[in-house]
Order: structure tokens, then sequence, then C-alpha cells
């Protein structure tokens, strides 16, 4: 272990999940500088004589990034040096890692109860945070911690609220200023970490710059309970700083930068590519940079409400889980796409990268495997861990380049980083919106559509119980293994929102409580488009079409709907057809309470809502994207018969990278 900080300043990294409804989560970072109480930061671990002031406290505040590679995102390069208007002085810090599970607003027992009982806590009737991604994140907290002790530091781990959290450790750092309880007071009475009330100056909260307004809601409440704890005594600034995307909004080609961001992504690609460059990560701080302060155990002992402590580490109960959803979490379905024993965290995240890219040479061919379905190889299963921030874009876009380089290059080499960009867009997109994204009417504000509202067919909808194999196969993977592919996901959103004429939100709500990608940009990002929210023309997926052109003979149907399994593979995709005798001959029987449901809406009738004169196009989506191979938009079936030369036609780009932070 590396000697515990001399005196002089401390920086504390908190990193807070808040992963529900519009959150992703949160993390914050807390830097204690220039001078501090001497408990706290003695080279020898034990007090000097006296009391020395802590003149400066900074928190950085970080979102959804849980990986080693953040710290030297936020932290100044050596030196003193600005962090926008908070100036702080790393060479002498110390770094004190801390992780909140927000158990008021995300996790909890009454928070998860009352949203999974469809009643009026829960969103949509489905929790924030399912326990299959409450595990990854829990793998992820507990990766972190181990890759921060083998540099000689350590991870706290709290739970309750962020803001109560924080200004706990806060206070009890700045030298007893803030307790929560009269429990907490040390044995000599002092209080907090027995500091006896050494005098902070000033308190910068740096934080990553949040999107959408829970989020906000969290860092303001940061802010309030901050001033509250320790503001009294000292300045508190808060300082948001962009992170998680390959490309800064501050380099956007746009007139009004984000604000400018067209509304349909072929235009907003066709510039960025062509003005812009990826920003290249910084390195990980050496063993020096990432030391402890002496007695950060005194700080932080487990016996506050928040628990607070280097060894604590919640289980899925004490975030609110019931027996039954820790068995649930805990099965792995050998049917998952998902590569073999992955798990969160940043260690698990790099080696994907690498198994995939590297090892696997998977990346040269991306292009044509990518609306696979089945297994974990035809596309890169990246997403949960660039979700909670376990591996960055900027990595992968870099190890793209590299493989490029060594290898080959070509239109699916450059394919991924295409995609990284559709994400940096919905984030852009979101921050443009707001909370648009999440109104029914979308960004668009359409107000036309006439939606309907039935619990029984969205329900039926939610168990893969719709009467379209594609479908359900689709919604019980994601049951059963957290994920999806790209083409399931297009498919059932267009299902629920245009074929089944479901408030569309009710599906982005249930994907955010299963998909262990869930990311609040992306998700309510992509729902919102396949819903037909953000202006243009519908783009209808036909069901029965894109089960025949991407599940030919039916294997991926079979896979998922074990009922099917000795239909003709004329109709796996139209069980329906069959009948009564070819029924009896394969062993299944279709229709209401038997033992597989009949269509839940007709397939011979094309949905009002493509009469409306928005319907018919291709290439709409998200902006104009093609990935639908033309979809058709209901009204003329044949449409996307040229689909295969529309793939072809979709145009390879480039992208260039700024070194401006090697
Ligand atoms: C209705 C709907 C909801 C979605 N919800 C999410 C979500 O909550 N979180 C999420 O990460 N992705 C979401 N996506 C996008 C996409 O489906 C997933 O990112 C992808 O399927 C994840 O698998 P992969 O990592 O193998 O992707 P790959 O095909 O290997 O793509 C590489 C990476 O590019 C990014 N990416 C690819 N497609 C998109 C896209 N359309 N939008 C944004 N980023 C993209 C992802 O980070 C992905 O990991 C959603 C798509 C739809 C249609």
């Amino acid at each position: 272990m590396h000697p515990p900080t001399p005196l002089g300043s401390l920086t504390i990294v908190t990193c807070v999940v808040d992963d529900g409804f519009p959150h992703s989560s949160v993390s914050f970072f807390l830097r204690v500088e220039d001078g501090c109480a001497a408990l706290i930061f003695s080279t020898s671990g034990s007090p000097p004589s006296g009391r020395q002031a802590m003149r400066r406290l900074t928190l950085l505040v970080h979102p959804s990034d849980l990986r080693l590679l953040t710290i030297p995102h936020l932290l100044p390069i050596g030196g003193a040096e600005e962090v926008g208007t908070a100036t702080s002085t790393t060479s002498d810090g110390a770094l004190l890692p801390v992780f909140v599970f927000d158990t008021s607003r995300v996790f909890g027992s009454e928070i998860l109860a009352s949203s999974s009982s469809g009643g009026g806590g829960g969103v949509y009737g489905s929790r924030k945070c399912g326990p299959r991604r409450a595990k990854f994140i829990l793998e992820a907290v507990a990766d972190l911690r181990s890759s921060l002790e083998k540099r000689g530091s350590g991870l706290i781990v709290a739970v309750g609220r962020p803001e109560d959290a924080l200004a706990y450790i806060a206070g009890r750092a700045a030298g007893g200023n803030y307790d929560e309880d009269e429990d907490d007071q040390d044995d000599d009475g002092s209080g907090g970490g027995g500091y006896g009330g050494g005098v902070l100056r000033r308190v910068d909260v740096v934080c990553q710059e949040e999107v959408c307004s829970e989020e906000l809601s969290v860092d303001k409440a940061v802010r309030a309970e901050l001033a509250r704890a320790v503001g009294g005594k000292c300045k508190v600034v808060f300082e948001a700083v962009w992170g998680s995307t390959m490309y800064d909004p501050d380099d956007l080609p746009f007139d009004g930068g984000v604000r400018g961001v067209p509304d349909t992504f072929t235009p907003f690609r066709n510039r960025v590519e062509g003005e812009c460059s990826i920003g290249t990560p910084r390195d990980v701080p050496d063993v020096a940079g990432l030391r402890l302060p002496a007695r950060v155990r005194t700080i932080v002992d487990g016996k506050g409400a928040c628990r607070a402590s280097l060894d604590y580490m919640p289980t899925l109960s004490d975030l609110g889980y019931t027996s039954e959803d820790i068995e649930y979490a805990s099965i792995v379905d050998a049917r998952t796409a998902m590569p073999a024993n992955y798990r969160g965290g940043e260690t698990c995240a790099l080696a994907r990268v690498k198994e995939y890219i590297w090892d696997k040479d998977l990346l040269g061919t991306y292009f044509d495997t990518r609306n696979g379905m089945i297994g974990p190889d035809y596309s890169t299963k990246f997403a949960p861990w660039l979700a909670h921030g376990n591996v960055s874009p900027r990595h992968i876009a870099r190890e793209c380049r590299r493989y490029e380089e060594a290898r080959v290059k070509n239109k699916s080499t450059y394919w991924v980083v295409f995609e990284l960009l559709w994400r940096d867009y919905f984030k852009f997109f979101a921050k443009k919106h707001g909370d648009n994204i999440f109104r029914l009417g979308g960004t668009a504000a359409v107000a036309s559509r006439k939606w309907g509202m039935d619990a029984k067919k969205i329900r039926a909808w939610k168990d893969g119980m719709t009467g379209y194999p594609l479908v359900d196969a689709n919604m019980r993977e994601l049951a059963a293994t957290g994920f999806m592919s790209n083409r399931g996901r297009q498919n059932v959103c267009s299902f629920l929102a245009i074929d089944m004429n479901m408030d569309w939100r009710h599906g982005a709500a249930h994907f955010e409580e299963h998909l262990l990608d869930y990311d609040v940009h992306s998700n309510w990002g992509n729902w919102c488009s396949g819903a037909g929210m953000t202006g243009g023309r519908l783009n209808r997926f036909n069901i029965v079409k894109q089960s025949k052109d991407y599940d030919f003979g039916g294997e991926y149907v079979r896979l998922w709907c074990p009922e099917l399994a000795n239909v003709p593979d004329k109709y796996v995709h139209e069980p329906w057809k069959m009948s009564e005798a070819l029924m009896e001959e394969c062993g299944v029987r279709i229709g209401p309470g038997r033992d597989y449901p009949s269509p839940i809406v007709d397939p011979s009738v094309t949905p009002k809502i493509m009469d409306d004169g928005r319907g018919g196009g291709r290439g709409h989506g998200r902006g104009g994207k093609q990935r639908g191979r033309g979809d058709n938009g209901g009204r003329n079936p044949n449409r996307g018969r040229g689909q295969r030369q529309d793939m072809k036609s979709l145009k390879t780009g480039s992208y260039s990278f700024d070194s401006k932070y090697v």
C-alpha cells in the first residue's frame, strides 16, 4: 500500500448510482484541498499537535462512470489548473472515492415495491432498476473498489440519499461540523471524525454535466444539502463538466452548440464527422495520485445511517430486492446473447473489448453480422459496460483505429464508431430537448395521435404473448437475460407503438427496468423516435417481413418460443395460418387459452395510424437512419424489397482524433 497522503489536501471521489427514470447514474467526486484537519492528513497516521484548518473541499460529480479511467478525466492535470471556475491543486492531494446507492429514488424496498405494483409510485408499472442490472452495478462497484485498492486507494460505499451521504462524509472530513445524528459522536464527544471542527473555507462541487431533470434534481439536492451541512462556514461552488461521449459538445459545429444539433441524425453525422475530432482519454493517475488520506477509516466508519465505509458493500437484499428477485438475477439463461461469464465492471469491459476486436477478430465483419439475434458475437455487446461507464466510447474508438492500422480497415471497422455516434447523438438530443423525450407527444409535440390504453395487451407484450413470434421471442429474451438485439428492439418498439398503438412510454419504462444496458438518453431517445414522436415520417416495421428477413428459418423464434419448435419454416413466423390438422401434427395449438396465442392485432389490417399521411416512408426512424433496411411503412408491404440494396448504399464515413488530451 502506498503511504497515506501527506498533510495538505484530500480528494474524495463519490460515485452515486441513481439509475431510475429518467436517471442513469451519478458519480460524485469530492476533493478536499489545501490543508485539512490534522487527523486526516497526517503522514504518520497519527494526529500532529494542534488543530489545522481545512480550507478547501472540492466535490467532483460524474454520472455513470464506474471505472478507474474516469478519474483522470475529471482531475486537473498536475499542479494547479482551472476546472471551470474551481481552481484546484492535485500535486499534494489525496483521493477518497465514494459510491452511493440511491435507496431513495432508485433502489430501496418502498421504491421497488411501489413501482412493480404499478401503483401510484411506479413509472408505467415498471421499476427503475430491475435486479439483474442492480447485480451488474454491484459487480461494477466491487470491481472499481478492487482496482482502486490495487493502487493503494479504496472505495467508500454508502446507501441512502446521495445528498445526505455526501454531506455526511464532507462534514466529517471537514472536521465534525456535520453529523447526521447523535449516535455518530465519537467517544471523545468531538463528533464526526473527531477533528474538532476544522475551518473549511470552500467546497467545490465539480460534476459531470447532467441532461435530464431527475439527474439535475439530484445535483440540486446535493448542492443544497452541502450548503446546509458546510455552507454556513464556507463557500460552496458547483461546476458541471461534460463526459461520456466521444465528441465534446463545445466542439460541435452547429450554431448554438448542442441547441443547434439537427433533429435528424444524418446531417448531424455529416457535419460532426467532417468537422470534429474525437477526444482522447487520459491515463489513470499513478499510485501517488490515488493515495488515500490517513485515518480515512475514522472519517467513514460505517456507523452512520448511510453506512459509508471502505468495506461496506450492500447486497441485493439491502437494496430492497425480494428473494424472488435475487433468485431471478442469479439465473444465467444458457440462451443469452451476452458473453459467457460477463460481469459488471471495467475489468470485464476491457476484456470484452479485447476479445471482440482482437482475440476473435470480429470487428472486421461487424457490418455484416450486426443484425443477428443469436449468440454473443453478432454485435459487440459493449452497451451494458458503456451504459455504466465501465468503458469509454473514446477508448473503443481508439481500439477501432488501432485495429485498422494493424489489421484491416473496412466498412465494419468504421461502423462500430458510427454506432457510437448514435449514442453521442442521443445524449446531445436529450440535452437539446430536455424532458420532451419523456412526453407522449415527444420532441415533435405530436398532439394529433390518438393512443390506446389496454393494460392486458401491454402485459401480453411484456410477457412475450402477442402471438407474433418475433416480438414474443425478443420480449422473452429481454425478461430472461436483460438483453435484446438492436434488430429486436426496433421491432418490438414499432409493434407496441404503431401496430398496437399503445402509449410508447410503457415500453420505454419496461426497457428501463430490464435492460442491462439501460441508458436514459439512448433508451428514451430511441423509443421516442421509434414511436414517431421526433418528427418526420413514421417508420413502421413489418413484423412478419422482418421475421423472414432476419430469422429466415425461424431459429431465433424457436429458441425463445419452444412451443413453436416443430412448426414448419413456412409457418414459424405466422403460426396462425396453420390449419388445425397441421397444428395437431406439429404439437402446438394456436389460439386464445391454447399453447400459443393468436395475434393480438389483426395481421391483415394496416394500423390506422399509418393512414395519417406520415406513414409509408423508410429511413425516417431516428431521423433518417436506414438501419431498418428500408423497412416499409405498412401501406405498401412490398416496399422493403430492395432492402439489401439499401444496406449496401449506406455510406462509410470517417472519424479522426483530437490529441489535445494526450
Ligand atoms: C427502442 C430502443 C431502445 C434502446 N435502448 C437502449 C439503451 O437503453 N441503451 C443503449 O445503450 N442502447 C439502446 N438502444 C440502442 C441499441 O439497440 C443498443 O445499443 C445495442 O443493441 C446494444 O448492443 P451492442 O452493444 O451489441 O451494440 P452494437 O451493435 O455492437 O453497437 C455498438 C455500440 O453502439 C451504440 N449503439 C448502437 N446502436 C445504437 C442506437 N440505436 N442508439 C444509441 N446507441 C447505439 C451502443 O453503445 C452499442 O454498444 C436502444 C434501441 C432501441 C431501438
